[in-house]
Order: C-alpha cells, then structure tokens, then sequence
C-alpha cells in the first residue's frame, strides 16, 4: 500500500542483499518507523514484541528470520535452533509453523554451499504468494460488498465491521479483511468501516484506523463493546475479519472478542465473513476451542495504555490499580456455526470440512 504516496509493504530486504527491513507498529499510529532485522534473534523479538504482528506477517517475518541464521551458520542444527528460537515466539497463529515448515521443505537435502539463497528465494516467495493470496481474498470478498451495495439506496454506504487489525500491516501488503474494503472503495461503492479498537493493544484504533485514514476509507473507531448495539440497530451491514488460525472444520481463532462479535452478529443477523488465506488453515486440528493454543500476553498490556499528550509526548499510564491481578487472553475462538462464510484466495467456503475440502482438494487427508 501507499504510504504518503511511496508504496511499502510491511518487509522488504534492504539494498544490501541480506538486512531484513520491518514497519515498527508498536510506534504506530503516531510515529511511522522502520526497525533493520540483522540476526534471528532481531527476527524473534520483533515477532514477540509485536513490532510485526499479523499472521501472515508473522510467518513472512520467520521465514527471513531462518536466511538471519543461515548467514551465520548454514549447518543443520542452526536452522534447528533458528526454528526452535522462532517457533516458541507467538503460539496462536499457525502461518509461524507453516512458514517454518515452508523453510524446512526449501532447505531439506540441499547442499550447504546453496541453503542461504535458496532461504532467501523461498522467503520472497512466501511474501510474494501472500500479496497474491490476499489480492485474491479482496476480488473474492469484493462480489460480497457489490451484493450488499445493490440492495441500498444509491450513495448510502455499506456498513462494515472489523475487529483488529486484518489489513495490509498485518500482511505483506492489501490485508486479508481488509483487501475487499479497499477493492470496494477503489472500485466507487460507497463503503464505511466500524473499526473495533480492539483492547488491550488496540490494533484497530491505532492500526486498522490509520490504514484507512491513509487510504481515505471512510471509517468510525469505536470501543470493542459498541459492535452489537449497532447490529441491533442495523447499521451493521458486514462483518469481515481476519484469523490467526482456522480449523480443517471452519472454526476461527482471531484476536479476543471475535467470538462475541460473531455472537451479536449471529443473534442479529448480520452476515459474519472471516478472510481466510489458505495459510492460515490448521489441517491438522478439527475442534478450534478444544485443540488452538490460546496466548496469554504480559498483564501489563492490559494495565497500562500508551498514546500521545496533548503536547504530543508518548506517554504510558497504569489504568488498574496496583496489586489488581490481570489476566490477558489475546484470542478466541469462533464455532463454525457462527461463520457465515470463509473468504479463501480459491472464492468463499462454507464453513465446514465439506465446504473446505472442495475448495482445497488437496488437502483432503494429508492433515
Ligand atoms: C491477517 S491476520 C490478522 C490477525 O492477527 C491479529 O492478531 P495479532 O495482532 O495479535 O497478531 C488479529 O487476530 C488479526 O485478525
């Protein structure tokens, strides 16, 4: 996407063939900062402290966290290390082991005078296939937003829901929720976005928001409760968001408080969309509540809160008190009966083994 007119995607190597270079979004929305990966451990934090974020972004980030390690040793039992260092970074969403495994299977049996541009020509790979993935998933969920739009009366905006951030900062570039928004604004439907804030790390007031903003997508921010009174009011016409990581039998694991979006839009309604990259499908799990790891995150997200004075300094406050024990679950998991459809690069599935398996054929089995 553009940013101030220069087109960026979240992560790029640098001109000197090797640095690895990421968007900051723990600066955002009030600083646009890049941070310079040099090592796998530069890879590792980034992933962890969630200067990347994003499942898709997530995977992209390890896969060029493996080249890191390859440039400092290319034997067996560095990639081994690279991908124990790695894999133990986030646990929720599953394109961190998929893009791992995606390493392995580049560099399994190859001579090691050839791993480290084989890792780096497979990195770029994975970054180029998810661009195209989510370009796919914004045509797919484009003919969804048309369908609303021609049933309103001219002008009046279709009104979407998203919760987090699923757009292009949570990608490579277009977003996965987010890419049939920007195909419907680019394309002159008249479209507006409830960004959930989405606490305790408020990606959407401060990612998803300032996507739009940038992009000139007519959006409200709104806190995570607001979502099911305005379903009841009916001005939820959509909801679409993005997941970490969805079951071989449509259930959806996304960032805390889907599921009860999902639960207002279902008591209400409302079509309930969710942007699934193929990536991000789980084979081998069938029951998403029972079986998807759940992360649990510092406390202190949940406790304290950054933003800008009024003079424009960056300050942390606490807003618990001290002593207050604090929990923070940062996923949950959506039942396939909530999901109206899944929106693959491959068109829309029913959420449902059924209705994934025809969409992916050759997955059937292989787990
Ligand atoms: C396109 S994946 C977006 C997905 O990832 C977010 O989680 P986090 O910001 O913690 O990485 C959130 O669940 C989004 O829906």
């Amino acid at each position: 996407m553009k940013v101030d007119g220069k087109p960026y995607r979240t992560i790029w190597v640098n001109g000197d063939g090797w640095s690895v270079e990421i968007i900051d979004q723990t600066r955002m929305p009030h600083r646009f900062e890049t941070v310079t990966l040099k090592t796998v451990a530069d890879a590792a934090h980034a992933i962890k402290a969630m200067l990347v974020r994003g499942a898709p972004l997530i995977g992209a980030t390890a896969a060029y966290g493996v080249c890191l390690a390859l440039r400092e040793d290319d034997s067996d039992e560095a990639i081994d290390r690279a991908r124990d260092l790695l894999i133990e970074t986030r646990p929720t969403a599953v394109n961190l082991r998929w893009a791992l495994d995606e390493m392995r299977e580049a560099l399994r049996n190859r001579p090691r005078g050839e791993r480290l541009e084989a890792a780096y020509r497979r990195a770029a790979e994975i970054c180029d296939e998810d661009v195209e993935i989510c370009r796919s998933i914004g045509r797919h969920g484009l003919k969804l937003i048309q369908e609303i739009a021609a049933k309103k009366p001219a002008g009046e905006p279709v009104n979407i829901l998203t919760h987090c951030n699923a757009g292009w900062l949570a990608t490579v570039d277009w977003g996965t929720a987010t890419a049939p928004m920007y195909m419907a604004f680019e394309d002159g439907i008249p479209v507006h976005v409830w960004a959930d804030e989405t606490r305790p790390r408020n990606q959407g007031a401060s990612l998803t928001a300032w996507e739009l903003g940038h992009h000139g997508v007519p959006h409200t921010v709104i806190a995570d409760n607001v979502g099911g009174h305005l379903m009841q009011h009916g001005q939820v016409d959509l909801c679409i968001v993005g997941t970490d990581r969805t079951t071989a039998s449509g259930d959806v694991c996304n960032k805390i408080g889907t599921y009860l979006k999902a639960l207002a839009a279902h008591d209400n309604g409302v079509p309930f969309y969710v942007a699934l990259p193929s990536p991000t499908i789980d084979w081998t799990v069938h029951d998403g509540v029972k079986e998807i790891p759940i992360e649990q995150r510092s406390g202190e997200e949940v406790s304290r809160m950054t933003g800008r004075t009024a003079a424009g300094a960056i300050e942390t406050v606490t807003i618990t008190p001290d002593g207050s024990p604090v929990a923070n679950y940062a996923f949950d998991v959506t039942p396939r009966r909530y999901v109206t459809g899944l929106i693959t690069e491959r068109g829309v599935a029913e959420p449902s083994p059924e209705g994934l398996a025809a969409l992916f054929p050759e997955r059937v089995g292989r787990g």
